[in-house]
């Protein structure tokens, strides 16, 4: 057999949370992928050098923000590309991977808010839509047994509206609240409030409420199910070890 002919080696992956809801969705998901190998699941309590020991290329994180960039750190520093999906995320913990992965020029980190299309999608929509409004808060709705509020897909999604705004020359949202029990008005993130629901029956969903004279926009997308991360998510395994460096968000995969 000359050598294009050869079947290109399966990329062999790591899944860290294994148990989770997520990390055991990965799991099934990278076992049915032909060109994927499984090669190690660890989670809370197991030794993380398996994954070394099983030579992954790629790990998949999908465990608790208090425990990630431990995590990311250790990948870094073993020569393994990593695909992280665990929220938590803000531009300092960007910068710590930058400066960790400045070291290892040929390695891939992909930290992505939300692996579901629609999701990349709406917030991709609320930006370019962001300096056409006055107004704009966003309501996110999870599971109830999520840890973290607001979600990283708000965080994120309040952050791309608040540097759209920002570049626009937006002032503050208008606001007269001046009576307020803590919390109805939501958390202040870049200037824009951001509401968390939980309620059990949700998995994971957001609208982004803008207005303006006379008129509102909504963007609103719903993931019903966990497999709504999932093309996503192996989008981002096989790009890892394609594209060095630090990549947020799934937008430059899909060409966005
Ligand atoms: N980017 C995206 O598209 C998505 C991101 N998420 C995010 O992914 C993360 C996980 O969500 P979800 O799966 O629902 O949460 P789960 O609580 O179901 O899963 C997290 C898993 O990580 C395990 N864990 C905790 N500490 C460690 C450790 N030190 N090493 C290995 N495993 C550990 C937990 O074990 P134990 O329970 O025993 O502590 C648990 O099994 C969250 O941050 C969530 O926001 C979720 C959905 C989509
Ligand atoms: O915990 C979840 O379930 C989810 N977490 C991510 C987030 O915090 O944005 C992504 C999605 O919303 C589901």
């Amino acid at each position: 057999m000359t050598e294009e002919l050869q079947p290109a080696e399966p990329i062999r992956v790591g899944v860290l949370g294994a148990r989770g809801r997520m990390g055991a969705e990965a799991c099934r998901a990278v076992d049915a992928a032909p060109d994927l190998e499984l090669v190690a699941m660890v989670d809370a309590g197991d030794w993380l050098f398996n994954i070394a020991d099983a030579g992954a290329d790629v790990v998949i994180d999908f465990t608790t923000p208090d425990i990630v960039m431990d995590h990311l750190h250790w990948c870094i520093d073993q020569n393994i590309n990593v695909v992280v999906g665990t929220s938590g995320f803000t531009e300092t913990r960007y910068e710590r991977v930058r400066q960790w992965l400045s070291h290892k020029p040929d390695l891939g980190v992909i930290i992505a808010p939300n692996f579901a299309v629609g999701a990349v999608l709406m917030m991709e929509f609320a930006a370019r839509a962001a300096r056409w409004f006055e107004s704009v808060e966003i309501v996110e709705m999870h599971h109830p047994q999520k840890v973290d509020a607001p979600s990283g897909t708000a965080l994120r999604t309040a952050e791309l509206i608040a540097a759209a705004r920002e570049e626009a020359g937006l002032g503050p949202v208008p606001d007269a609240t001046k009576e307020e029990m803590l919390g109805a008005r939501g958390s202040d993130v870049g200037g824009v409030r951001v509401h968390s629901l939980r309620a059990t029956g949700l998995v994971a969903h957001q609208e982004v409420l803008f207005g303006t004279g006379g008129e509102t926009l909504t963007i609103r997308h719903d993931s019903y199910d966990r497999k709504s991360f999932m093309p996503g998510v192996l989008l981002a395994v096989r790009a890892a070890t394609r594209r060095p460096g630090l990549t947020v968000g799934l937008g430059p995969l899909l060409g966005l």
